[in-house]
């Protein structure tokens, strides 16, 4: 459904991607991981068209990426980004904005307000509907900006730390919501996490990218301890628990 073959990204003469391959399947929950820096933002961002890769090409469903119009490509690939801004319009009308490249002419159909609503419904977010963004806390409008997203039904759907304002309960619930949609709907999520234990219990696909490129990609084989150790620099253990894995780092005693 998604492949990446030899890509490479720099801004100016500064290279943050090299070679980078990569490949995923419908209904998958793949998360990418690395340092801070490692370049995960670009990478997701050259996938969401945002960044022209100098060289590489990405393709969806056989068509490379920049072959689709603006509207065709959002109806294709959705993307929640890492900062956002806030404006002076309300939760319902900004998810309502997600419908966008489903309508057909400049107003909303039945189904579109039907989607809006059922996401709103899920999110918990009912309560808020009418608020305006400006007045949210950062975890509310975290929610509101991946529920818009979810609003746009993507084929793919890219989040860059998408759990990052989100209190414990609503990070479980946000990543619940991804692993059903990926689950049920056959959607691609492809998220940039930071919390090693949350993107094990999560995802079916893990993706280190160290040193401008794909360090280990594959299932929960690939959390050994070596690989972790090597790719964030500090020493961890990969233990078990009630049939979890769990990323321990090791620290000395102070
Ligand atoms: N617009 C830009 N111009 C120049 N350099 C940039 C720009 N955006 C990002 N960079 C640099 O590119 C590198 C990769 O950045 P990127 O945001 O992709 O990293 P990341 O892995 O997502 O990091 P983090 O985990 O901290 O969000 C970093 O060294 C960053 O400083």
């Amino acid at each position: 459904m998604l492949e990446v073959k030899n890509l490479s990204f720099a801004f100016k003469d500064f290279e943050v991607l090299k070679d980078i391959e990569f490949r995923a399947q419908k209904g998958q929950f793949v998360s990418i991981l690395g340092n801070n820096g490692a370049g995960k933002s670009t990478f997701l961002k050259c996938i969401a068209r945002i960044l022209k890769p100098q060289s590489g090409v990405i393709v969806v469903d056989g068509k490379d990426i920049h072959r689709f119009s603006s509207n065709d490509l959002a109806k294709v690939v959705g993307y929640v980004p890492q900062r956002y801004v806030s404006t002076r319009l309300t939760v319902f009308e900004s998810i309502l904005i997600g419908r966008k490249p489903h309508f057909s002419g400049i107003t909303p159909s039945k189904e579109d307000l039907q989607v809006v609503g059922s996401v709103i419904e899920k999110f918990g977010l009912k309560h808020l509907a009418f608020r305006y963004l400006d007045e949210l806390s950062g975890g509310e409008m975290q929610k509101v900006v991946i529920a818009r997203a979810i609003a746009q039904q993507p084929k793919i759907l890219l989040l860059d730390e998408p759990i990052n304002n989100l209190d414990l309960k609503n990070q479980v619930e946000v990543l619940s919501i991804l692993k059903k949609l990926s689950k049920e709907n056959g959607i691609l999520v492809i998220s940039v996490l930071h919390d090693l234990n949350l993107a094990i219990r999560f995802s079916d696909h893990f993706v280190f990218i160290k040193d401008k490129s794909v360090f280990a990609s594959g299932g929960r084989e690939i959390i050994t301890p070596e690989i972790i150790s090597n790719v964030y620099g500090i020493e961890v253990k990969v233990e078990t628990s009630h049939d979890q894995l769990f990323v321990v780092p090791v620290i000395p005693t102070m």
